[in-house]
């Protein structure tokens, strides 16, 4: 008798930055993978490519499983458009990490499961929301180079780099256990003002992280590092306080660290962030870019239509 087993699994997107917080940052013949919805159409169905079954078998492989129970039919209904700073990557590494926990009965607890997010998408902002739900701050301990060199481990896009299959055997033909640190990322949950709403306004084109990592510097000026720490300490309570004062907030959420780089990927990103304030639209708190493009993320307390109209029109 065939044991049948339906599992459900729901991350939702994610916004990093509000501005200043900027962080660096077997032969499964029998597995079906179908895909609905957002990038449906060129997403890859080769288990090994797809980043949310690559990250699951990894996640089975770090046990000592060897591929998924089978046979098995995965089917993904995708609600977050790729490459739009709205965490689709991130997303999809947490849902890899929750199906290889649940696939292999390996009980991780949600902590743990962070671990495995951050050895495939190395800044914790996105996975860290997505897996934990809420307005999240978080960090990435610092750990030796040598515990993310192993070839086995899979990368999400924002890093860029595949993991040719004969890298994950050792010199003997042996298949390589990949091993995952503890505590690799730390975090938080914040408040919230339950008055402050997210709006947010989507460009029909892409802008992958990597492309708007590429264009940052690698070092920056003393003093816009000061201008983005002295915000971003304001800017966590500022978001939790009731009623919230939207002059605070405006300015908390100004950044010197990744908008300005960004800027000619996103057009019109200048001439928006410069002409839409409290003064000119009343209910908006704050506005910047939500993760790395091209998505813009006001934040505010009423005149949602309004406001976003005016950034739509712009
Ligand atoms: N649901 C998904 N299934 C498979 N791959 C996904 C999924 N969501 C995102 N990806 C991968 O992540 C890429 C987008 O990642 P990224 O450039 O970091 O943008 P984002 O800001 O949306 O996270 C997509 O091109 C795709 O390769
Ligand atoms: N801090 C990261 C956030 C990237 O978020 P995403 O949603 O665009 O993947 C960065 O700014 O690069």
């Amino acid at each position: 008798m065939v044991h049948q087993r339906k599992i459900q699994i729901r991350v939702p997107s994610t916004s990093a930055n509000i501005g200043p917080g900027f962080d660096l940052s077997n032969s499964n013949k029998d597995i079906t993978l179908t895909y609905s919805g957002e990038g449906s159409s060129h997403v890859p169905l080769s288990i090994h490519q797809n980043l949310i079954t690559k990250t699951a078998l990894y996640v089975l492989a770090s046990n000592n499983i060897d591929g998924f129970p089978s046979p098995m039919t995965i089917h993904v209904n995708n609600e977050i458009p790729f490459g739009r700073g709205l965490g689709s990557s991130g997303a999809a590494v947490v849902a890899g990490v929750m199906l290889g926990n649940i696939t292999g009965d390996l009980g991780l607890n949600k902590d743990r499961l962070l671990d495995y997010c951050l050895m495939i998408e190395r800044h914790p902002d996105n996975v860290a929301a997505a897996l934990m739900g809420g307005f999240v701050a978080s960090y990435l301990r610092e750990l030796d180079p040598k515990d993310f060199e192993a070839p086995v481990i899979p990368h999400s896009e924002t890093l860029e780099r595949e993991t040719p299959a004969d890298k994950t055997m050792d010199v003997d033909g042996r298949e390589l256990t990949p091993t995952v640190p503890n505590g690799i990322g730390h975090y938080i949950k914040l408040n919230w003002a339950r008055e402050i709403k997210a709006i947010t306004i989507v460009p029909q084109f892409e802008v992958a992280t990597a492309t708007a990592r590429h264009v940052l510097p690698l070092t920056y000026d003393r003093q816009d590092v000061v201008f983005n720490l002295q915000r971003l300490a304001v800017l966590t309570t500022a978001l939790s306080q009731s009623p919230p004062d939207a002059d605070l907030i405006f300015h908390a959420m100004q950044d010197k660290i990744h908008q300005p780089y960004r800027r000619h990927l996103i057009p019109g990103l200048p001439e928006i962030l410069s002409s839409v304030k409290p003064t000119s639209h009343p209910g908006l708190l704050g506005i910047c870019l939500s993760g790395a493009g091209p998505t813009i993320l006001a934040l505010a307390i009423n005149n949602f239509d309004k406001i976003s109209d005016t950034i739509t029109k712009s």
